[in-house]
């Protein structure tokens, strides 16, 4: 993100474009059944890999691969694992530094893909197997991604709010008070347009086009009311957590 650019309302921008790439990551994950084996450790064992699961191996081979093409070097950008990742052997990019130094410090990813893997999953996808578990897998890293990244831009959320209005944040983040840090950051009425704009893009997105125009079998990909939830059980409190744990460590 350019400098110039970096206000409340472009941080939102960025927002409200990254719901497209979620909406969109879960409709081509609900293309497949749960793929259950995909998840089981009995199903994999490959030699040299010691962890719990075919989709944890595509995942894990996936960073491998692309923090060598220097994905992690963007502050945007969090892996799921890592913990001896190789080091980016390409040019690096100049990113402007908008962010205090302490949000490398911040990474919730573990919570994510809990959520992702045990609760959001059985919810948006059909039961049953169909043999796809390598493209399942990279449908989920897919998703995995797009949701780490969103809830992590809680940082350049936190950092503009901050910047906004110093003077309001200063005293709750050295009284280390993480609800009034919480209240200071919540728009209840923003959240509210969030939920009602994803859930009204699972069902623009999500359904069937024909040529006349109407979602004939009025039916759509994913349950537009899966997605609504999602970002007000999940994603717009993981952000917001995300925040309040920028805030904290704003001043240090
Ligand atoms: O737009 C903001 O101000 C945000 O902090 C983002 C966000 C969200 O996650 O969508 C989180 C907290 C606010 O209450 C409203 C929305």
């Amino acid at each position: 993100m350019k400098k110039a650019e970096f206000t409340l309302d472009s941080v939102r921008d960025s927002l409200i474009r990254q719901e497209d790439t979620i909406v969109f990551c879960l409709i081509e994950r609900a293309k497949y059944p749960l793929n259950s084996p995909a998840y089981n450790q009995s199903y994999v064992s490959i030699p040299g890999f010691s962890g719990s699961s075919l989709v944890e191996y595509i995942v894990k081979q996936t960073e491998t691969l692309q923090a060598t093409a220097g994905r992690y070097e963007n502050p945007e950008e969090h892996a799921f694992f890592p913990d001896n990742l190789p080091r980016s052997l390409v040019p690096s990019y100049n990113y402007s530094q908008v962010l205090h130094t302490a949000a490398n410090s911040i990474n919730i990813n573990k919570m994510i893909w809990d959520m992702y893997c045990n609760q959001l999953l059985p919810l948006f996808v059909a039961e049953g197997e169909d043999g796809n578990y390598a493209s399942t897998a990279a449908s989920d890293i897919d998703c995995l991604q797009a949701l780490s990244r969103r809830i992590h831009y809680g940082k350049f959320v936190a950092e503009v709010k901050f910047r906004d209005a110093p003077r309001d944040y200063e005293p709750a983040i050295r009284a280390k008070d993480k609800d009034a840090l919480m209240k200071l950051l919540t728009f209840e009425k923003v959240e509210e347009t969030v939920r009602r704009r994803v859930e009204k893009k699972a069902m623009v997105f999500g359904q069937e086009v024909n040529l006349d125009n109407v979602n004939s079998k009025g039916k759509y990909k994913v349950d537009p009311s899966v997605v609504s939830r999602l970002y007000v059980e999940w994603v717009m409190p993981l952000t917001k957590l995300v925040q309040v744990e920028y805030l904290l460590r704003r001043l240090d």
